[in-house]
């Protein structure tokens, strides 16, 4: 089936949930060809407003969907399969970008032997720019593989990685973006001690942030050429890296992703 005439259904209709219906749409995919299931009415009202898409309840949403889309808090996803765990059938694709979720407890809470794939995105989903990591469970095919990689890659980049590593995954690229903002964060409290207006520091900051992600894209130089390329002996920049060489910064930031990849590990302990 020509993967723009598929039918989505997508369960969970929050800051996920959305990006991804806003990007699949984005990407051609019609409202018509998608249902959203969201447990709270006037958000469900939100998203039938602003897409145009039908809502339903989660075995209702799925019943003629192709594409089965999981994208509730982890701690709501046993809830979630009780729902649909008699109405989804083989023939149908689960796609599950829930944290931590692994898709063998997905699988085991469907009567039958559905196709999971997993997904570790992010919220650049919202502005095409997302990393996605996909990851098959054990019912799932090249076919599906692939079908998930056409689903995700109009809004952004697919890698195919083992769920071994979703948990580092969701720590390195699912949280990430959070990393950056909290980053922004600082430099442009920063820029406002130096006695920088708001704005001008913010624009300086994100501009800069572009710039630097660009190179590092565009240029395939390792970060410490990139960096060494700033640093002027006896300069500025090295003033700032030993500032934050002194405080720790480098052990901060593998500690802080530590602790996420173990946090997505707990997500799944106690799910029966
Ligand atoms: N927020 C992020 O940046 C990322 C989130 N994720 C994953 O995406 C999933 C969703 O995360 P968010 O969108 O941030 O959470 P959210 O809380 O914003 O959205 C979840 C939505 O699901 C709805 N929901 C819960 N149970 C439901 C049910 N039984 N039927 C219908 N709707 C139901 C809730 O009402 C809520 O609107 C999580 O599993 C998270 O781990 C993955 C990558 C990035
Ligand atoms: O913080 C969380 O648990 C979710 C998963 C990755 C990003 N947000």
């Amino acid at each position: 089936m020509k993967h723009m005439s598929q039918r989505v259904a997508l369960l969970g209709g929050g800051k996920m949930g959305e990006a991804l219906l806003a990007g699949i749409l984005r990407a051609g995919r019609t409202a018509a060809d998608i249902v959203v299931s969201e447990r709270h009415p006037e958000r469900a009202a939100e998203l039938r407003e602003r897409y145009g898409v039908t809502t339903a309840e989660p075995a209702g949403a799925i019943a003629d969907a192709d594409v089965i889309i999981l994208a509730v808090k982890p701690q709501d996803m046993p809830a979630l399969l009780a729902d649909i765990g008699k109405a989804a059938r083989p023939e149908q694709l689960v796609v599950s970008v829930a944290a931590g979720i692994p898709a063998a407890f997905i699988e085991r809470n469907f009567d039958a032997d559905v196709p999971v794939v997993r997904v570790m995105s992010n919220t650049a989903v919202f502005v095409d720019q997302a990393m996605s990591a996909i990851s098959a469970g054990a019912h799932a095919t090249g076919d599906h593989m692939k079908l998930a990689e056409d689903l995700l890659s109009p809004v952004g980049e697919v890698i195919r990685v083992p769920e071994s590593q979703l948990d580092a995954v969701t720590a390195l690229s699912g949280s990430g973006p959070a990393y950056f903002f909290y980053l922004v964060e600082a430099m442009t409290d920063a820029g406002i001690l130096l006695g920088l207006p708001r704005e001008v520091a913010y624009r300086l900051i994100v501009q800069t942030a572009i710039g630097a992600a660009t190179m590092l894209k565009e240029t395939g130089e390792h970060p410490v050429k990139l960096r060494e390329a700033v640093m002027s002996p006896a300069g500025t920049t090295i003033a700032a890296i030993r500032e934050m060489e002194n405080h720790g910064v480098r052990a901060a930031m593998i500690g802080a992703l530590e602790a996420a990849r173990d946090r997505s590990r707990e997500l799944a302990s106690g799910l029966g």
